[in-house]
């Protein structure tokens, strides 16, 4: 029997030293829980992703600094197999660094593996600061268990015999008594049940038992989800983490049993096969993002401007979630095509929420702009300018709010509009972050049913859900009159944007309308228009800022799509 405690932190990028008391923290746990050995997630001393700080030198000297300090923090436990995650130096030619697993154990670094598999897709860039490890398989003895290491990329491709691409061949065929995954493993729909399939095909392939211990918390886009677990050799997912959440845990693994039990040696609750429901899925990692980036960031208040719209109803709902109701704002900002509701159902949503609605009209500055345009350019401002101004004088006057209170102005585009530029920029394009960016405007619906589901209470009013989508910048203006509708919007997206990414259930049905448009000249023409608005607005998400990443592909790093290229033009 091998007791080894699951240390699910998480760890503040490029904070050597606040991580480092985390891992102590939990490894006392271990300790005092009488564990073997203690497993931390991938790169636990810097945090996932630490990216170019690695080539500066003096994050580099606080990384040497910090393996000195986590090896004597290890003497506090000294019977105990630390397993940590760090960026290793290396010599020779190429990247300075190894992205490595080391075994420490009362002082000492007494085993050292380096990924072999480094992503380089998708959000990935890992070949850009590290050097892949040899194809070699680590295994660590302690007693009469063999335990085999891997990192994360390691075991995601378990698919021939070639050592080269498959690390967890050569490890299978060391014929260790179990596998241990360290993995910064960032979490989107569907990606918990995903790894849960590719490692529960791995495991039973080679009738391993795994335990694979994830990273948890908001790192600026990605936030990571935890739920890290274990397997039998079945492939039977017998333990599962608490998501979303820290979670230190210790484990009693049988070689006999080819299984974990918990620590009294009794078996864990029973793990579901589905997760989260799709929409509590969203709001907890969207919660948690916040939370992380912004004390991550230094701020414990937020500012929204409240149109009596959906998208920023939504927002402010989620940022009281995360924030509490005392730190956050709502703005009010009527101009002369604000609708009668735009306040009214402004001062009911805040009143459900418990926060402050500061009313700030924009009429007389809108009129003060126009004025100094037509005395200076010699014409009215009007058509979409003048929307647009509307826009700028809101976003600026957040701004103003942020600048003078503190508060971080979360921005509130959701993935459709994103998508297409139906927005503006310097407008309400402006805030540090994006909550909702990666919900396209029907997920933005069910998002808030789920929320006063949930609240059993109208917390969102559904005055607010049910009104038609407007800007707002023209008189009776509707979304409508310059997008297809969003459920018909939404699939199109969903297949130029994600296509192979989506969740099968949501490929299936996109790809079902594509077909369908497709087939007549009117179809193909709406495909093709959305298809060069997307292209046309890349200037404007590169300057947007960044939106929580929920789904399989995200605006943002994890989609690079050159601006000035001659695409649709
Ligand atoms: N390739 C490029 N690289 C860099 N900059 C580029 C550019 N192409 C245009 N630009 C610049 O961008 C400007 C145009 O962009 P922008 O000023 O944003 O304006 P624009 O995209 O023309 O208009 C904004 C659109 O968003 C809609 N809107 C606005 C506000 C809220 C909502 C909503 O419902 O949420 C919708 C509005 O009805 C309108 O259809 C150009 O005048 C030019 O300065
Ligand atoms: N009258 C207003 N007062 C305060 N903020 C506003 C107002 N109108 C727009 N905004 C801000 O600009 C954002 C874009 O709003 P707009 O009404 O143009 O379209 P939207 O994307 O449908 O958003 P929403 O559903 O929140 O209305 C809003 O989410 C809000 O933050
Ligand atoms: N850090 C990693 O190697 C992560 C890659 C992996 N496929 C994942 O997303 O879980």
């Amino acid at each position: 029997m091998l007791k080894i405690t699951s240390a699910q932190i998480n760890p503040t990028i490029g904070d050597i030293t606040g991580n480092i008391a985390l891992m102590l923290r939990a490894a006392r746990q271990a300790r005092d829980s009488h564990a073997d050995m203690v497993v931390f997630p991938e790169l636990s001393l810097t945090a996932y992703y630490p990216a170019d700080l690695l080539d500066d030198a003096s994050f580099q000297r606080r990384l040497d600094a910090g393996l000195e300090q986590l090896k004597l923090s290890t003497r506090e436990a000294p019977a105990l197999h630390w397993i940590v995650g760090a960026p290793m130096r290396r010599e020779g030619t190429g990247k300075p660094f190894h992205n490595a697993l080391l075994v420490l154990k009362n002082g000492e670094i007494v085993l050292q593996y380096n990924k072999q598999l480094l992503p380089t897709y998708n959000i990935f860039d890992e070949r850009r600061h590290f050097e892949p490890g040899a194809d070699m398989a680590r295994v660590l003895r302690i007693g009469d268990k063999q335990v085999g290491l891997m990192i994360c990329e390691d075991g995601w491709n378990d698919d021939g015999q070639d050592y080269a691409v498959n690390p967890f061949q050569r490890l299978a065929d060391a014929a260790p008594d179990l596998v241990v995954s360290i993995n910064a493993s960032p979490s989107n729909i569907g990606k918990r049940e995903q790894r849960h399939t590719v490692f529960g095909n791995a495991c039973s392939r080679h009738r391993l038992p795994l335990l694979y211990v994830n990273q948890i918390g908001g790192h600026d886009q990605l936030v990571f989800d935890g739920a890290s677990f274990a397997m039998d050799a079945t492939g039977k997912v017998v333990y599962e983490a608490q998501r979303f959440a820290e979670d230190i845990t210790t484990l009693t693994f049988s070689s006999q049993l080819q299984t974990f039990s918990d620590a009294q040696g009794e078996s864990f609750a029973k793990v579901e096969v589905t997760g989260l429901p799709t929409m509590e899925f969203y709001r907890q990692q969207i919660v948690l993002g916040l939370k992380d980036y912004a004390r991550r960031c230094g701020f414990t208040t937020a500012v929204v401007g409240c149109s009596g719209g959906i998208d920023s109803a939504l927002t402010l709902a989620l940022a009281v979630e995360a924030l509490g109701a005392a730190n956050v704002v709502g703005i009010t900002m009527p101009s002369k095509f604000s609708s009668e509701g735009s306040v009214s159902d402004s001062q009911t949503l805040c009143r459900n929420l418990g926060i402050t609605l500061i009313e700030h009209p924009i009429r007389s500055m809108v009129a003060s702009f126009e004025e100094g345009f037509a005395a200076a350019f010699g014409k009215p401002l009007q058509g979409l300018p003048l929307e647009n101004l509307q826009a700028r004088v809101r976003g600026t006057t957040l701004m103003e709010y942020s600048n003078a209170f503190g508060h971080l102005l979360l921005t509130t585009g959701n993935k459709s509009e994103v998508s297409v530029g139906y927005c503006t920029l310097y407008g309400d394009t402006n805030g540090g972050l994006g909550l909702i960016g990666d919900l396209y405007k029907t997920e933005i619906f069910a998002l808030c049913r789920h929320i006063n589901a949930t609240a059993g209470r109208e917390l969102i009013p559904v005055a607010i859900i049910d009104k038609p989508p407007s800007a707002e910048l023209a008189p009776g203006q509707k979304d409508t009159d310059s997008l297809p509708p969003y459920e018909v919007l939404d699939e199109i997206l969903k297949s130029l944007i994600e296509g192979a990414r989506l969740p099968d259930w949501e490929h299936a049905r996109a790809e079902q309308k594509m077909a369908d448009l497709r087939a007549d000249p009117a179809g193909r023409a709406m495909i093709e228009r959305i298809q060069k608005m997307i292209a046309r607005n890349e200037y404007k998400r590169r300057q947007a800022p960044p939106v929580l990443r929920l789904r399989g592909r995200a605006f943002g790093s994890g989609r690079q799509v050159p601006i000035a290229a001659v695409q649709y033009a």
